[in-house]
């Protein structure tokens, strides 16, 4: 059994050097459920955590605490070093995804613009507007996405506003992307697109990446530590440490069994869970033998 004090053990007082996340002893309630208890992470630069769980588990909220949204009950959370929602944090958000309004007529270079305008840079940067505009179309270009720049978000798809979502996530340079179910709504080459380009910002500029998901697999090879929550427990550790029969039988309170096959994890039980999905399927599945989250 991975011993959440033992994979956490590093972690003691003030973050080490190249820390760009760090809680230590926190708790979040939500609607009188405590849904994330004592929990101490440090993320470092450049590195890739899963967030995992069921619905509900509170993914999402960790997500809302690192952005300042979400005050936890107690415990330190740090952000670059500040407080979170410091304006001054460079930090990437890719929300859950809900469609833009039909109407909406602001262009996927305008909505990328805006993660450069956000306080975070501090007014004024850039300060031409050819920089400006040279920043947003080598975000878009990335996402392979060059193409959406003069197309207003409510006529675009759902997997073609996810990709300028992610462009503007990356806009402002982010020592951190905080991104929630990234994946959904994308095409097979959208997922790997969106993938290599969050990999390639953590190997390249030193991005701390949280990855709220709820299928590993498209992402296993990239992943370095998962954090996994489940009704206020939590596993912190690599995929080897957490995906293990008995850690997660532990996790659920009940009997799962991990499997892995052809390089993929797959959790079998009765309980509702995370889905470990091949990159090629892009969906859910519901049946018994192949539990699908949802
Ligand atoms: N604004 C809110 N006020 C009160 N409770 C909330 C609020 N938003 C979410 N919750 C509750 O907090 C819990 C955790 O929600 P959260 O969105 O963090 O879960 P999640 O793990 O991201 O789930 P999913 O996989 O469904 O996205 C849920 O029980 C939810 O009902």
């Amino acid at each position: 059994m991975v011993d959440t004090d033992q994979v956490t053990s590093h972690f003691r007082g003030e973050p080490g050097p190249g820390t760009v996340v760090s809680l230590e002893s926190v708790t979040v309630s939500r609607g009188g459920r405590t849904l994330i208890r004592d929990l101490d992470l440090e993320v470092a630069a450049g590195e890739f955590v899963a967030v995992l769980g069921p619905n509900g588990a509170g993914k999402t909220t960790l997500l809302k605490v690192l952005l300042g949204e979400l005050a936890p009950d107690s415990g330190t959370v740090l952000v670059d070093g500040r407080a979170p929602g410091d304006r001054g944090t460079h930090l990437g958000y890719v929300p859950q995804q809900k469609a833009f309004d039909p109407g909406i007529t602001l262009r996927g270079r305008d909505l990328v613009g805006l993660g450069i305008d956000g306080t975070r840079w501090g007014p004024g940067w850039p300060s031409r507007r050819g920089e400006k505009r040279r920043v947003v179309d080598a975000a878009l270009d990335r996402l392979g996405a060059g193409q959406l720049a003069d197309k207003p978000l409510g006529r675009m798809s759902g997997g073609e506003q996810q990709r300028v979502r992610v462009a503007q996530a990356i806009a402002c340079d982010p020592c951190v992307m905080l991104c929630d179910e990234p994946l959904l709504s994308l095409d097979l080459t959208g997922q790997r697109t969106v993938a290599s380009v969050l990999d390639h910002r953590r190997r390249h500029h030193g991005t701390a990446v949280l990855f709220v998901t709820h299928e590993i697999n498209p992402v296993l090879p990239m992943v370095d530590r998962i954090v996994y929550l489940v009704d206020g427990r939590h596993r912190i550790g690599t995929p080897e440490e957490v995906f293990t029969t008995e850690v997660m039988s532990d996790l659920y309170s009940s009997p799962v069994e991990v499997l892995r096959v052809r390089g993929q994890i797959i959790v079998v039980g009765d309980t509702q869970h995370l889905c470990a999905e091949p990159w090629s399927t892009g969906h859910h599945h519901h049946d018994d033998t192949h539990p699908g989250a949802h």
